[in-house]
């Protein structure tokens, strides 16, 4: 066997429970058959229930991550979730710029579901100015896209606005995600390219499983491009991804339970039956 390996790379915080950040990222390359590697910027105590406690990882060690797998073992395509100060994020810009890292997915975190702080305020700025402009695909939930904006995006025609200003940031694809909608009844996406918007649409499903989602769904992105999707597919397949590990979950843990990151895999193990 002589294939060639897709590889992706995840900055990203550490999840102890294993449903967010590094864990869900590595999971899910690896169901999607793409070689997965990390730079780890912070550990967070985190299970079910909450975030605990948070350990910033010093911005060398951070970059000495991304350098080490880089120069030695390749990145077809890369994402960054949680980043939580501007020294971290200064030191990634500067890195993606050096090694050409076109492939970028920014899945702009700023605070878990159970409502911690993930992005100091002050490196809010940073990630305007610093990362989104090297995004190929950036995928805030709509609180992010308020914040990134500054204003609220209660109508479909203040979020298509709000995608078109993280266009003219400098991202290529805008996802903003509409999990956070509970009152509607699908779990609608709007997507930009610049040229139209799509909405990537799915059923919502009501569940308090949807622990890293938005985490799951940006590392789906990434391994698609790292396979060399291009990115309009590369959303639609993230989707079917992140709606079938919501769809069956594992209900594991006392609160806000992981997705499954099996889920795809049960209509084809049926089918095996
Ligand atoms: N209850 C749900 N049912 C179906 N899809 C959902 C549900 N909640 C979130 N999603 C989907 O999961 C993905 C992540 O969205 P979201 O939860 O908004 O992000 P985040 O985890 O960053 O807050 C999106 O594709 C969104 O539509
Ligand atoms: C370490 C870490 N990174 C990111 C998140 C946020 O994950 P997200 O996918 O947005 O889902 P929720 O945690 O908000 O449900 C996290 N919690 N931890």
């Amino acid at each position: 066997m002589n294939q060639k390996v897709a590889r992706a790379l995840t900055i990203a915080g550490s999840d102890s429970g294993g449903g967010a950040g590094i864990q869900a990222d590595l999971k899910t390359f690896q169901e999607l058959h793409v070689y997965g590697m990390s730079a780890i910027t912070a550990i967070t105590v985190q299970n079910t229930l909450g975030v605990h406690g948070i350990q910033e990882i010093r911005p060398d060690i951070v970059a000495s991550q991304i350098e080490a797998v880089t120069t030695d073992i390749g990145v077809d395509a890369v994402k960054t979730g949680m980043i939580s100060n501007i020294k971290i994020m200064e030191a990634i810009a500067s890195l993606v710029k050096k090694y050409k890292l076109s492939n970028l997915v920014i899945d702009p975190v700023m605070i878990s579901k159970s409502g911690h702080a993930l992005l100091k305020e002050d490196a809010r700025l940073a990630l305007k100015e610093l990362l989104i402009p090297l995004a190929m695909v950036i995928t805030p939930n709509l609180p992010e896209a308020e914040v990134l904006v500054g204003h609220s995006l209660d109508n479909m025609a203040a979020r298509k606005e709000a995608a078109q200003y993280l266009r003219d940031l400098g991202a290529k694809h805008v996802v903003i995600k509409g999990g956070h909608l509970s009152d509607q009844e699908n779990a609608d996406d709007l997507f930009y390219n610049g040229n139209e918007f799509t909405l990537l649409s799915s059923p919502r499903f009501h569940t308090q499983h949807t622990h890293g989602t938005g985490c799951t769904f940006s590392a789906a992105i990434t391994a698609y491009l790292a396979k060399g999707e291009a990115p309009d597919i590369a959303v639609q397949r993230a989707k079917n991804y992140i709606t079938d590990a919501i769809r069956y979950p594992l209900n594991i843990g006392q609160g806000h339970g992981p997705t499954n990151h099996w889920a795809h895999r049960l209509q084809e193990e049926q089918n095996e039956k």
